[in-house]
């Protein structure tokens, strides 16, 4: 039958600037010990927008100026009964320093040095339409954390 499962809704924020992106090493909690962008929970009544400029000041201590919506990527977990739905931006410019948070610790890293090797993934996958400034949709099953069965990618020309 068709039951309809809520999904768990996130933001993931990542500065692109200058031929560089900011990630953040997260320090504790889920996705410990990999590179991300900055992003978490969408509150109730919060837009997702808003969710997405809150985290990125609470993480790396910043304000998003300008952020694009380029990504809508959902996450299938073997061990999870909800699959997550990550809203995916492009900070285009902020006010502030990033700074290290008891959550992260932000680094540069150019387009050609990503460290892949350090992020889930589907990052792989959808980070080259990112940076090329693509709209893109995505879902994603994983067997675990570590293990990334198969996957649904396409660019899109509207979100
Ligand atoms: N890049 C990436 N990010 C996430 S979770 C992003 C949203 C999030 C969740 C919890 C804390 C902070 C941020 C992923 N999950 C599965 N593959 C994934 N790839």
């Amino acid at each position: 039958e068709h039951t309809l499962v809520a999904k768990k809704l996130l933001t993931l924020a990542i500065v692109n600037r200058e031929g560089r992106v900011l990630l953040g090493l997260k320090k504790r909690g889920f996705g410990e010990g990999y590179y991300n962008g900055f992003g978490g929970k969408v509150e109730v009544g919060e837009t997702v927008e808003a969710a997405a400029r809150r985290e990125l000041q609470e993480e790396a201590v910043i304000i998003a100026g300008n952020i694009k919506k380029q990504g809508l990527l959902t996450f299938h977990f073997d061990d999870k009964p909800q699959p997550w739905e990550v809203h995916v931006f492009n900070v285009l410019d902020y006010n502030g320093e990033p700074c290290e948070t008891d959550e992260m610790s932000p680094q540069w890293f150019s387009h050609d040095q990503i460290p892949f090797d350090k992020m889930w993934k589907d990052d792989e996958i959808w980070y080259p339409h990112f940076l090329a400034g693509h709209l893109f949709q995505g879902e994603f099953f994983f067997r675990n954390t570590h293990h990334l069965d198969s996957y649904n990618f396409d660019v899109v020309s509207k979100l």
